[in-house]
């Protein structure tokens, strides 16, 4: 993900510096950043130029006081762990100056827990992207209490500026808006793999066809809106009881993950890569810049028609 936010800010002409501890992950970070760009300027979306200019932005160091020293905005994209990330915000925090933002892209914790050693709590905030960051659009922004307004200013401007559409979370609750909807969707979808109602290519087939159609123009909320309420209601009156409530992680994925089944890392999840899923990356990728473009069209004439009407 770091890597990702880090051509997302050198496209739009910042120089950012990417940590790592090695320098086979510097390495894979470049590599990944140079195939991203270029599928792009293979669709004729960047031009060589452009490319170019946004590699010559990014400096790669393994030296956390080199990346991060006189730098107004730091994001932390390290693993899910919250130990390792509140030993991280110290060593950040016993460097940069009290002006510096430090942002987060956890896809869980909130600030509450995030800040808890923090000396300047009201810094922090979080910037949620989504895989691919310098492609989906939305960055959930969560603050909390604490966190100072102009932190927020900054952030939504600079999120703006980059190009993504933030949404603001009203309230701080942990994963956000849509990871607890993400996972209160898988709970089903794994609920019905153990059930044997389906597998789960079933479900990839299912979803893309359907919600997944419809959800990049009309929402969930709106398709209810489109469907009729009264049928929205006897849906979940008649569902509802029935779903998965379980708060356990199902067992089938905690075995996957010990028999060390982790999806594109080690060439098996649900699917089975023979690359590491680099033909897989660039499928996707190369689909999800066509919607982006269609996205991006729409809303280029919208404003020529609003612009029009005025
Ligand atoms: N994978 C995803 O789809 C998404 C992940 N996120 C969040 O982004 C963060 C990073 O996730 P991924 O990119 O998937 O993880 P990742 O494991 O691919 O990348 C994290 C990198 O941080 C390195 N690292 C670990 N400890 C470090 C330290 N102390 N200092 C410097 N580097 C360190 C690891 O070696 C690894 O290269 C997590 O908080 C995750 O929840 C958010 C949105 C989507
Ligand atoms: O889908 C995403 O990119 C995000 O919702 C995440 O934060 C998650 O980490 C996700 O990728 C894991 O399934």
């Amino acid at each position: 993900m770091g890597h990702g936010v880090a051509q997302l800010l050198a496209q739009a002409g910042y120089i950012v510096r990417i940590q790592a501890r090695r320098e086979t992950s510097l390495e894979t970070a470049k590599k990944m950043i140079t195939n991203s760009l270029k599928i792009m300027v293979d669709k004729g979306m960047l031009s060589q130029d452009k490319m170019e200019q946004t590699l010559d932005n990014i400096k790669y160091t393994t030296d956390l006081l080199e990346a991060i020293q006189d730098t107004d905005f730091i994001l932390e994209s390290i693993p899910e762990v919250l130990e390792t990330k509140l030993d991280t915000y110290e060593i950040i925090e016993s460097i940069v100056s009290e002006k510096t933002i430090i942002a987060s892209n956890t896809s869980t914790f909130p600030l509450k827990e995030l800040t808890q050693r923090a000396k300047h709590p009201g810094r922090f905030i979080i910037t949620h992207y989504f895989n691919p960051p310098q492609l989906v659009p939305i960055v959930e922004i969560a603050k909390f209490e604490k966190t100072d307004e102009n932190v927020v200013k900054v952030t939504y401007d600079l999120m703006k500026e980059i190009g993504k559409t933030p949404v603001v979370l009203k309230k701080e609750i942990t994963g956000f808006i849509v990871n607890r909807i993400q996972v209160a969707f898988l709970r089903e979808c794994f609920n019905l793999i153990e059930l044997g109602v389906c597998t789960a290519e079933d479900i990839d087939i299912a979803v893309r066809g359907s919600m997944g159609f419809k959800w990049a123009f009309c929402g969930p909320m709106e398709s209810q809106d489109l469907a009729g309420l009264q049928t929205t209601q006897a849906m979940v009156y008649n569902i509802e009881q029935d779903l998965s409530n379980t708060r356990e992680v199902p067992k089938f994925l905690k075995e996957m993950v010990e028999k060390s089944e982790h999806g594109i890392r080690s060439n098996k999840g649900f699917y089975e890569y023979d690359d590491n899923g680099a033909k897989a990356i660039y499928t996707r990728d190369d689909n999800f810049l066509d919607l982006l473009k269609l996205i991006q069209d729409k809303e280029a004439k919208k404003e020529k028609t609003a612009s029009a009407v005025k």
